[in-house]
């Protein structure tokens, strides 16, 4: 008697997308067959819909504690549950206290655990003059560590310069850990955004002419001279150029322990939103222009790119207000974080190419990079039942009601999806069904114990 099997759903894995049953007992994945022959507590008849693996996010911005009011666990995780994301990894920066020392992940994992209705990891952050701290983040349960290239916006969390970078890839090179970095290149991006400001020139164009394509290629050149320098395996996070992408491909294809992501927006937009829609599609890097945007999907179809994440990083709405018109002061970041897995089947439905690609994009390869592969991201014996049930034939909307973020501001706003998500479970649990919403209560869990290895 398994406690819950799942009849007759489209089963969707990184090799296959098939008819299957699944059968679960306590929160794990024992029986993935044609027809299972036992009887369950609960039977879940999925005829005519496609169940994913739970998506695994491992680029979010929920800033508590200390910002708490510009998103949250609470907010964010059921967020994240209505679009089929079962895990998620919260980046150190836009909280106060940032994730830079032990005692500020212990405090945010005991938030997360308090609040968060899917399980989570937590990033640690390299900062100027944190080094002595690598050591300590890493022993209690930090998934990775994080550094900016350039200004972060939040003063809690520095950009590293180049000594502190090298010295902390060294460092997180001993510690067996992968080290992501927002690329693009500091001193360029301040010194063209101060040329705009000094001109008075701040609309949407000057703010693209202030990141050029050109400063996310040098810095993702240094960064990786600096991994073969360290030996640091390198992760390069929101990747917004097919440029950049190749630079990576080439320092791959000679050995350099190096992955990359992109994400949903850079994909599906173009600089032509931000002009539409104004600050609420301003992000670091800016969505490209049309032409980019056309090259980037391009690579991601040839599969150059391992996998994507939303870098859902919202804000209080003052904050995208723009004061005097400008572009270059209003905060950067999109608000997202329920959209990446329908906006993966969206891509794969416009580019043609097969579903099986989304489980790898959204579950299996982010899951391994960061170690979480042992219980997460494959839907097989042993895993993690964590699920999305979708119906491809139903479309999804986005509207304030079903977006469940702390706020209902979004460049996703009023977006057509042509996938609907269901359902969706953590370790066996209905956490999400699209007639009720989100469930209630705080059912997710630090993912301390599984991180383990990265695979390249
Ligand atoms: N402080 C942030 O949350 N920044 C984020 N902002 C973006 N992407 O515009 C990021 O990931 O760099
Ligand atoms: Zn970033
Ligand atoms: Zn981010």
């Amino acid at each position: 008697m398994y406690d819950l099997i799942i009849r007759n759903g489209t089963v969707v894995t990184s090799s296959s997308a098939q008819k299957a049953d699944i059968g679960v007992q306590n929160g794990v994945i024992e029986e993935v067959s044609t027809t299972i022959r036992i009887d369950a507590k609960k039977e879940i008849d999925a005829t005519g819909l496609h169940i994913f693996p739970g998506a695994v996010d491992v680029h979010v911005h929920f800033s508590e504690p200390g910002r708490a009011e510009w998103e949250g666990f609470r907010t964010g995780s059921r967020m994240l549950a209505s679009g089929g994301i079962t895990t998620f990894a919260d980046m150190p920066l836009n909280g106060i206290p940032s994730t830079i020392d032990k005692a500020a992940l212990l405090q945010k994992a005991a938030i997360g655990e308090e609040k968060s209705l899917v399980d989570f990891a937590l990033w640690g952050g390299l900062v100027p003059g944190n080094l002595g701290e690598l050591e300590g983040l890493a022993g209690a349960g930090a998934m990775a560590f994080k550094a900016f290239m350039s200004p972060t916006g939040n003063a809690e969390f520095e950009a590293v310069g180049d000594l502190d970078l090298l010295e902390g890839m060294k460092r997180i090179a001993e510690l067996g850990k992968v080290i992501a970095l927002h690329a693009e290149s500091g001193p360029v991006t301040t010194f063209l955004a101060e040329q705009k400001r000094r001109a008075g020139r701040v609309g949407a164009d000057d703010y693209l002419a202030t990141r050029p394509i050109s400063t996310e290629v040098e810095a993702v050149e240094r960064a990786i001279y600096y991994a073969t320098l360290t030996g640091c395996p390198l992760h390069f996070v929101h990747i917004s150029s097919a440029e950049a992408v190749s630079v990576i491909q080439n320092a791959r294809a000679e050995g350099v322990n190096v992955t990359l992501e992109t994400c949903p927006h850079y994909l599906l937009l173009s600089h032509d939103t931000l002009k539409e829609k104004g600050a609420v599609a301003k992000c670091a890097p800016p969505l490209r222009e049309k032409p980019d945007q056309a090259k980037l999907r391009k690579v991601m179809k040839m599969g150059k790119i391992d996998f994507l994440t939303s870098d859902h990083s919202p804000c209080t709405p003052d904050l995208k207000e723009m004061k005097n018109g400008s572009f270059l002061d209003a905060w950067g970041g999109i608000s997202g974080g329920g959209q990446t897995l329908l906006a993966a089947i969206r891509f794969v439905k416009e580019e043609d190419i097969p579903l099986t690609t989304v489980a790898k994009w959204t579950a299996e390869k982010p899951a391994e990079r960061f170690g979480l592969a042992q219980r997460k991201g494959r839907i097989a014996p042993g895993m993690d039942a964590d699920f999305a049930i979708v119906s491809m034939e139903q479309p999804h909307v986005v509207t304030p009601d079903n977006f469940y973020a702390k706020h209902p501001i979004s460049v996703y706003m009023d977006e057509t999806f042509p996938a609907s998500v269901q359902s969706v479970y953590v370790r066996g649990r209905e956490v999400f069904t699209s007639g009720t919403g989100p469930a209630e209560g705080a059912s997710g869990k630090w993912q301390v114990d599984v991180v383990g290895p990265p695979v390249l």
